[in-house]
């Protein structure tokens, strides 16, 4: 339990009677960020309410940094720093009145905290605003306050929840910047809806679909996780396309272009193989052969509708 920065146990949520979670487990004991995926309603926000100590579970349990946050709430608390959807600023005063205001919220020594304050601003660069009234900062500078205000404690882990939300392209890059400059020594659970920032964001992804883990593993085994079902072959004397579909396995077959046909296959047998092999038995002089792999869109929306996997 030593080096677990967060432990997740049998995590269970209900609203009245719909559960909104249900045995949610995971374990994260290095750094760098984490996607939290699923779609709207899937249960991202219950699940980062529930571990950030904001909402109390129905059921399970959680611990951070060892700390079980039912029985030792101010304890585990300490080491953990949250960024909800809707950041929690306070328009009227300065950037660094509100980080130290946050880091007196989080019971550090007062003695501390101008230098944690420093050192917070300086990591999200925004010392130079340190003196700017918070109403009149741009919603990328606004966000980068909402970060410093997660990490002035120094915790080890931190949780924001859709960062990148409403802010516009370029301000958006230099979120996602941050947060990965940020994982160099935090662990960071990120939430989001969006395929693509997880792609440009994350180490490794969580996903969560109607409550229940759905799938978990690294960027590359999410990306292999459905295994690409179509083949763009080029083959420069091909036989006619009743050949093609004749192949065992081949359910479909489109012909792109003279030379280039797109055979689709059940997922479970790579046809490849056997699609060489033809081609050297019969002359058709096949010149290109590639998988196609499936856009991360079409993952997630098959994976949303499987079952649970842990
Ligand atoms: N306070 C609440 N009372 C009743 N039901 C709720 C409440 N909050 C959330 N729910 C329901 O619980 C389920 C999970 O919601 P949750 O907000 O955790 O999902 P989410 O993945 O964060 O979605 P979003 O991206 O839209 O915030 C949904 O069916 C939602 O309608």
């Amino acid at each position: 339990m030593e080096d677990s920065i967060v432990k997740v146990e049998h995590l269970s949520h209900r609203y009245h009677i719909q559960w909104a979670i249900q045995d949610i487990n995971f374990e994260i004991k290095e750094k760098g960020v984490l996607g939290l995926l699923g779609s709207n309603g899937a249960g991202k926000s219950t699940t980062m309410n529930i571990i950030c100590g904001v909402l109390n579970q129905t059921e399970g349990e959680v611990y951070l940094n060892g700390y079980n946050l039912r029985t030792n709430p101010v304890e585990a608390k300490r080491h953990i720093g949250f960024l909800p959807q809707k950041p929690p600023l306070y328009p009227d005063i300065t950037v660094e009145e509100y980080l130290t205001y946050a880091a007196n919220l989080r019971l550090m020594n007062t003695s501390e905290i101008p230098a944690a304050v420093e050192k917070a601003m300086k990591r999200c660069d925004i010392t130079h605003f340190r003196e700017r009234i918070i109403s009149n900062l741009s919603g990328g500078y606004q966000q980068r306050v909402g970060i410093a205000q997660a990490i002035v404690h120094n915790p080890r882990f931190v949780v924001l929840d859709e960062p990148t939300n409403g802010l516009d392209p370029n301000q958006i890059v230099e979120i996602r910047h941050l947060i990965k400059e940020i994982a160099t020594d935090h662990a960071v659970l990120l939430s989001t809806h969006i395929l693509s920032e997880v792609q440009a964001t994350c180490n490794n992804i969580k996903m969560i679909e109607q409550g229940k883990l759905v799938f978990s593993g690294s960027m590359d085994e999410f990306n292999n996780y459905v295994a690409p079902s179509t083949l763009l072959i080029t083959l420069d004397a091909a036989p006619p396309v009743s050949t093609l579909e004749a192949i065992e396995g081949v359910a479909r077959v489109e012909k792109v272009d003279p030379r280039n046909y797109r055979l689709q296959f059940d997922a479970s047998k790579d046809i490849s193989e056997q699609v060489v092999q033809l081609s050297v038995a019969n002359g058709w002089q096949l010149s290109e052969i590639q998988l196609e792999r499936q856009s991360l869109d079409a993952i997630f929306a098959q994976l949303s509708g499987k079952k649970v996997q842990q």
